[in-house]
């Protein structure tokens, strides 16, 4: 554990209420944890998350994004806790059923999804999220019922996130700005209510980097709620409604954008020096 998580988990809620209610939460998660060996990586009392909105999720490597990730969206299983949504005690659900329920995560192009066209990683995430592996088993035959609906429903995508001139070439083709859209796309496959992308922004040059926030928030001013990892702090600030600051598994500050980013613990953990004495106009002073 590093000096900063040390002093992030010691400190957990002292100064920052976590696990505060939502208005309309559409994500209640309770006594969530996941321990790997020794190592606790995921100890999330409570937390809430608003419908309709963008939440980023942020923390040091190793501080157990990915992992509560996994557990909401049920491609892991808690050693303890429960997750709400939408009002249904997800419990031991499967993930194709969650993801039928309208909760998805994206993940990052793998080397076997790499051989598929573009279009077959979109048909394949409409499926289900079953897993990859016996999803490919499948890909020939069961589903010739759904698939024209499915192929129109990946055409609007892939024309949605420029990417229908690529539809037909191996996903292993693309370049890695284009990787981050597919990903984003496939997770809209089963048009979800509330879809968690990881790293949705990461490696990317600034052009797309704008382009990839104008997707997401767009995703929130059609409705739909948004959980991500973010490394990159000005691109929380940018799109986020609410932050949420994870450090050694556990949920150690959430507010606004506003409040986060004057948070000493953030600012010596992503901004360094970079970030300027905020000024009161009034005052006209640096406040500490
Ligand atoms: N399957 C696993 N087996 C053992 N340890 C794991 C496993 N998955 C995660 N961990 C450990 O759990 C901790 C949390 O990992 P996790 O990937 O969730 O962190 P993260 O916040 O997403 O990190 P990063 O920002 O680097 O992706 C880490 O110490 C990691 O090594």
């Amino acid at each position: 554990m590093s000096a900063l998580q040390g002093e992030w988990a010691a400190s957990g809620d002292a100064d920052d209420p976590t696990g505060g209610a939502k208005d309309d939460a559409i994500l209640v998660v309770d006594g969530m944890r996941r321990v790997f060996g020794g190592l606790t990586a995921v100890d999330v009392d409570h937390l809430e998350v608003s419908r309709g909105k963008i939440t980023a999720l942020i923390g040091p490597n190793g501080a157990g994004k990915s992992t509560l990730f996994n557990l909401i969206t049920g491609f892991d299983r808690p050693d303890s806790g429960t997750t709400v949504f939408d009002g249904r005690t997800l419990g031991r659900t499967r993930t194709h059923k969650i993801a039928r329920l309208g909760l998805v995560r994206s993940f990052q192009l793998t080397r076997a999804l790499s051989r598929l066209t573009v279009l077959e990683n979109m048909l394949l995430a409409g499926q289900d999220q079953r897993g990859e592996n016996i999803l490919l088993g499948l890909l020939t035959f069961p589903w010739q019922a759904q698939e024209a609906e499915l192929t129109e429903r990946a055409d609007a995508l892939l024309q949605r996130f420029k990417l229908d001139h690529m539809r037909d070439q191996r996903a292993g083709t693309l370049s890695g700005g284009q990787r981050k859209l597919l990903d984003m796309a496939r997770a809209l496959m089963s048009d979800p209510k509330l879809v968690c992308l990881d790293e949705p922004m990461a490696g990317v040059n600034p052009a797309l980097t704008q382009s990839l926030l104008g997707h997401v928030q767009a995703l929130r001013d059609e409705g739909k709620t948004v959980i991500f990892v973010e490394h990159d702090i000005d691109v929380v600030m940018e799109i986020s409604d609410w932050v949420v600051v994870m450090a050694s598994g556990r949920v150690v500050a959430e507010g606004t954008p506003q409040t986060i980013s004057r948070d000493h613990r953030v600012i010596e953990a992503y901004l360094g020096e970079a970030l300027p004495p905020e000024v009161d106009h009034e005052a006209g002073e640096a406040q500490p």
